[in-house]
């Protein structure tokens, strides 16, 4: 098997400094898309996540309930919505993102099934799904072959078995998961303890992250971190293990002030910037 275990000095090979002169216009566009009625909580986790993780601008695509709730709770986050109240209905948009999440929190009415039909139909981005998403594919397996190359897929164990069927041992669940990738040319980023991100038939084994991180909110914070460094330009499989290896580095950093019972998804937020300051130090 050819697995490349993710300490410090491999993300130190692919992580990309800040050039001094950059601005938000070429920080990157990210555009996450999730929410519905009782869960716009998640996709406010992406959309902060995503730009505490450094790209220039954020734009949450929500159902209108979510308006004034993103608004309110992250005024830096531009936000679009649909014509529905509770769900989403029909993803149309005027910007140009460089990169898209979709997935958390946006259910799986019939109607929202269909939106995200049409939508991979005609989307060009760069893609992270997750979630919904994930689950809506599950019930829909032909629409797997829409993705285009190197769409990035954040399945936590329950949303990797609806893809993929069940597994009796880990040795066939990692077989399985490296099949798929390769059929339909994705990146898998299995999430668990520890988690792996799967590119044909190459193996990451990310080494950052505790029990901390088993709270509701802490995958939806992830999609928006990787949807970040998508946009940054990162290529998506090092986007998926860069935004993999300091999603649990928070969590490492912060618990020896939280422990893992008071850990919250937010504090994954809260804590990036630390975690980003440890490559930079190491790099002094
Ligand atoms: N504030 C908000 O708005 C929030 C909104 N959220 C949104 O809610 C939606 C539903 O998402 P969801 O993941 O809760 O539901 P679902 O897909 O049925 O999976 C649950 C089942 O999967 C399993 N399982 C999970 N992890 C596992 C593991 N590590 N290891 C093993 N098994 C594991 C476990 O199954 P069990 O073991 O109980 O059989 C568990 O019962 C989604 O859109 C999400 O974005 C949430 O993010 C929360 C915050
Ligand atoms: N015991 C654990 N040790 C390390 N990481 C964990 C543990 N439990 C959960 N995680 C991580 O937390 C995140 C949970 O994602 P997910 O189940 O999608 O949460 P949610 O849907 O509530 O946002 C994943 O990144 C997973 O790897
Ligand atoms: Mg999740």
């Amino acid at each position: 098997m050819n697995t490349i275990f993710i300490d410090q000095k491999e993300i130190l090979k692919r992580y990309k400094y800040i050039d001094k002169q950059t601005h938000k216009g070429i920080q990157g566009h990210a555009l996450l898309i999730g929410g519905s009625y009782g869960k716009i909580g998640s996709v406010c986790l992406s959309s902060k996540a995503a730009l505490k993780t450094g790209c220039g601008l954020v734009t949450a695509f929500v159902p209108k309930c979510g308006y004034e709730i993103v608004q309110i709770s992250i005024p830096e986050v531009m936000v679009l919505t649909d014509v529905q109240e509770k769900f989403i209905s029909n993803i149309t948009f005027e910007i140009v993102p460089q990169a898209i999440g979709i997935g958390p929190g946006i259910g799986q009415e019939r109607y929202t099934q269909k939106a995200l039909h049409d939508f991979l139909k005609i989307n060009t981005a760069p893609l992270v799904m997750d979630a919904d998403a994930l689950n809506i594919l599950s019930l829909n397996k032909s629409w797997l072959s829409l993705l285009a190359p190197k769409t990035i897929i954040t399945p936590h164990p329950k949303e990797l078995e609806r893809l993929i069927g069940t597994w009796k041992s880990e040795e066939e669940k990692f077989e399985k998961t490296k099949l798929f990738s390769k059929q339909y040319n994705l990146i898998v980023v299995m999430k668990g303890a520890p988690t792996h991100t799967i590119d044909g038939e190459t193996i990451y084994e990310n080494s950052t992250g505790n029990a901390a991180l088993a709270t509701a909110g802490s995958g939806d914070v992830l999609t928006g971190m990787i949807t970040s460094l998508l946009a940054q330009s990162y290529e998506p499989v090092n986007a998926a293990i860069l935004g993999v290896y300091l999603h649990g580095l928070t969590a490492d950093i912060a618990l020896p002030e939280t422990g893992y019972q008071s850990f919250i998804a937010s504090n994954v937020i809260e804590n990036i910037g630390k975690a980003y300051l440890t490559l930079q130090n190491a790099q002094k």
